[in-house]
């Protein structure tokens, strides 16, 4: 191991990802996400992912509520604030389309059930948010946001046409989505070791649940 490779292993955070190194490969080199970069979804598994996100993006709105709420210092409250607005216009606006370019209908959307991993997600997401603990929400939020920058950055360069795969990427890899995940880290890394079990509970729990959540994806009738 280099010597940059040792200190950046000291970071709390590198330490929780190192625990989990397994799991978050396997996420982030999911086929979900080849298939992604090569514009290869298949539009059954593109149209079901897409809806159980869309859901997904309402629970994790509570929990960026939660960090709002409990953060320690106003700088934080500020940046959690400006992404709840980038998350609540553009990101939101993305599925709209996204609906729309793959004829997904509002009556679709509506009777189509929760996947286990979105229930999952969304109780774990309630659960951190509910515990007030800036610690417990930190984790959820580093797996769900640092997670998708890693599997985002290592797109190649030339990316499919269509924007619902292409915005896609880019939503998860671009200079204020990036700024946030490097706050997100020095956010855990900071008040992370004083909770230390507190936090590997909740980041391998949302870990396995990113997971779970790619391959629901593929467990449609296509
Ligand atoms: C399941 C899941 N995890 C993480 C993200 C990134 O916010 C997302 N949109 N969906």
């Amino acid at each position: 191991m280099t010597d940059a490779a040792s200190s950046t292993a000291q970071r709390f955070t590198e330490q929780l990802r190192q625990a989990n190194l397994t799991q978050w490969e396997q996420a982030v080199g999911h086929r979900f996400v080849q298939e992604l970069f090569t514009g290869t979804v298949p539009d059954a598994v593109m149209k079901q992912y897409l809806i159980q996100d869309h859901r997904f993006l309402d629970s994790f709105l509570t929990l960026l509520g939660g960090a709002i709420a409990t953060a320690d210092t106003f700088e934080a409250r500020l940046r959690f604030g400006r992404f709840a607005g980038m998350v609540s216009g553009d990101e939101n606006t993305y599925f709209l389309r996204a609906f729309e370019a793959l004829g997904v209908t509002e009556a679709q959307r509506q009777q189509t059930p929760d996947a286990t991993s979105t229930k999952g997600f969304s109780a774990i997401m309630r659960e951190a948010a509910a515990s007030r603990d800036y610690t417990a929400i930190l984790a959820v939020l580093n797996v769900a946001e640092w997670l998708y920058q890693d599997w985002a950055t290592r797109a190649p360069a030339q990316l499919p046409e269509s924007f619902v795969y292409t915005e896609w990427v880019t939503l998860h890899d671009n200079p204020f989505f990036n700024e946030f995940v490097a706050f997100l880290r020095s956010e855990l890394d900071r008040v992370g070791p004083g909770n230390a079990a507190l936090a590997h509970d909740f980041f391998q729990r949302a870990i396995g649940l990113e997971l779970a959540f790619f391959d629901q994806a593929y467990q449609v009738a296509a």
